[in-house]
């Protein structure tokens, strides 16, 4: 196990409003993490700053050793939480971008996953459903032999009885040394798949734990401790 990720004093401002207040983080290799906290407590904030897409005010992040950069974004799979992906492509077409875009994209991996969902590579995006074009978008990111998958809200379309079936697609389909993080409000549904989670509150790091300590230490499920913890 070593460290992929870190985050040395990392804030951000916006004006006058501080969304992630001197971080400090560590993500090991191997791990699946949940980045649990309300609303505007800065998760978006933290993932797009790891993804390069906006720069810390202050503080630095380095993957593998190396500031984020070109580098970074090669071993990289980023999900965002609003679609970046042309809607009047077919899936087909956007499969053969990613291939040539991305040289750890899994072709086979990707129909493999379109087949066990049943969704038709040959159809538009927009004429899809959300949750259905939410899960070609996750399935083109986790297509990707990465080391760090950063996933925003991945399942949130989704209904309740296809969670569990793209969950397990999560879980079947990254390297055992590679990491996840998901952002998600839908805790319950997702806990089972987690080894740690970060509890983020207005911009500050409340909480990491491993999920195992959480169900010893405190006789509950992390769903319940984050209820707990920010009862309004
Ligand atoms: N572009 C922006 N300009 C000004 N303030 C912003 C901007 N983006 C985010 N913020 C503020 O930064 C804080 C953190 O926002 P962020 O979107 O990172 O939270 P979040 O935890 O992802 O929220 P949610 O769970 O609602 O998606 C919030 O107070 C938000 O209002």
């Amino acid at each position: 196990m070593s460290t992929l990720l870190e985050c040395k004093d990392l804030t951000k401002c916006y004006g006058k409003k501080t969304a992630i207040d001197h971080i400090n983080l560590a993500i090991e290799s191997g791990h699946i993490i949940g980045l649990l906290g309300p609303n505007g407590s800065g998760k978006t904030t933290l993932i797009k700053m790891i993804n390069g897409l906006l720069a810390p005010t202050s503080g630095s992040i380095f993957m593998q050793q190396n500031p984020i950069g070109a580098e970074s974004k090669k071993h990289i799979s980023y999900l965002p939480d609003h679609t970046y992906l042309n809607m009047n492509e077919r899936v087909r077409d956007i499969i053969r971008y990613f291939s040539d875009f991305y040289e750890d994209f899994d072709e086979k991996r990707a129909y493999d996953m379109l087949g066990k969902l049943q969704i038709d590579a040959s159809d538009r995006l927009k004429t899809m459903s959300k949750g259905t074009k939410e899960k070609v978008q996750l399935i083109l990111v986790m297509s990707r032999h990465a080391d760090l998958y950063i996933l925003d809200e991945p399942i949130a379309g989704v209904d309740p009885a296809a969670r569990d079936f793209i969950l397990n697609i999560i879980l079947s389909n990254y390297e055992p040394e590679a990491s996840i993080l998901i952002s998600t409000h839908l805790i319950a549904d997702i806990e089972n798949i987690l080894d740690e989670v970060i509890f983020i509150d207005h911009g500050q790091i409340r909480l990491t734990a491993s999920v195992d300590d959480i169900r010893m230490n405190n006789g509950k499920s992390v769903d319940a401790l984050f209820r707990e913890v920010y009862r309004c």
